[in-house]
């Protein structure tokens, strides 16, 4: 697995930056595989994060990078924060800036995939709906659900944005949503719900709860990016800094060349 953040090799040990006030932040995930897998590929960039005050305190530092606080996020926090410019830097999941807002891809520079955190963002409906196959299928099942059933069709999922949008796309618009908070591939079984939409990495959880994905039900591929915001207040200062940053990380990516 390659959990570089360079692209030119690792360099040299950063010095301390000759660059004094202001100040960048950059949000990384506070728990789960993406905490652990962040960290490994910032200390295989020689930019190892301490976290001082342990496993519980939120707030963290790079050594030789004075201007940057760590700070320590739920990966949905990293998303919503890059995207309204309080997260100057992050790495989160693609596929939580997708479902923070509908333009939090024009708002940050997705600058690297770190080659972790890969799954999809997929519809997936109980193995025993066998003429379910496409989403076309299922707007027909939408359709007439409520006079067979007396009731809506209910898709389970905390992707409520990209489930409107990609139900949309497929005119399916007689559904509703139940919000879930968590063990989503549940729902169905337990009578809460029909189908759901959620993320899938090896499918062992889906086919371990008979569901199954339809053939063009991928919503979106996803991976753990480093992205930088585009809505943060880049004064020539931050700027600076930013660029300070990246020349460690093997130079200032072109995405961000816009920033500055
Ligand atoms: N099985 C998986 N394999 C690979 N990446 C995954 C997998 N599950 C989730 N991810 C990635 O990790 C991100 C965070 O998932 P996780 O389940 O840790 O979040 P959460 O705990 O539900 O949310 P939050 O951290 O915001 O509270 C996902 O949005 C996705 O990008
Ligand atoms: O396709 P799979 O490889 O089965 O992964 C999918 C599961 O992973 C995530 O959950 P969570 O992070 O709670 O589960 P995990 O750590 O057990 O993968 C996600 O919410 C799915 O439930």
């Amino acid at each position: 697995m390659n959990t570089s953040l360079t692209t030119l090799g690792n360099g040299p040990m950063p010095g301390p930056s000759p660059i004094a006030g202001g100040g960048l932040v950059l949000a990384v995930p506070s728990k789960g595989r993406l905490e652990e897998l962040t960290r490994k590929a910032f200390t295989n960039a020689r930019m190892a994060i301490a976290r001082p005050g342990g496993a519980r305190a939120y707030i963290g530092a790079i050594k030789g990078q004075p201007h940057v606080t760590v700070r320590f996020y739920p990966a949905g926090e990293i998303a919503r924060g890059l995207i309204h410019g309080s997260v100057d830097i992050g790495v989160t999941g693609t596929d939580l800036i997708h479902e923070a807002a509908e333009n939090g891809p024009e708002n940050v520079v997705f600058v690297r995939g770190l080659g972790f955190g890969e799954a999809d963002v997929v519809v997936a409906v109980p193995d025993s709906w066998i003429d379910v196959t496409h989403m076309a299928d299922l707007a027909d099942v939408a359709s007439d659900f409520r006079a067979r059933h007396g009731r809506w069709l209910r898709v389970a999922t905390k992707y409520v944005n990209l489930t409107r949008r990609f139900f949309a796309e497929y005119g399916i618009a007689e559904y509703r949503i139940v919000e879930s908070a968590g063990a989503t591939e549940a729902a169905p079984a337990a009578g809460s719900a029909d189908l759901i939409v959620d993320i899938t990495s090896t499918g062992s959880t889906l086919s371990a709860n008979a569901l199954r994905v339809l053939d063009d039900g991928v919503i979106l591929k996803s991976e753990a990016n480093l992205i930088v915001s585009r809505t943060a207040d880049w004064t020539p200062l931050r700027k600076a800094q930013l660029e300070a940053f990246f020349s460690v990380l093997g130079g200032v990516p072109a995405g961000i060349s816009t920033l500055l």
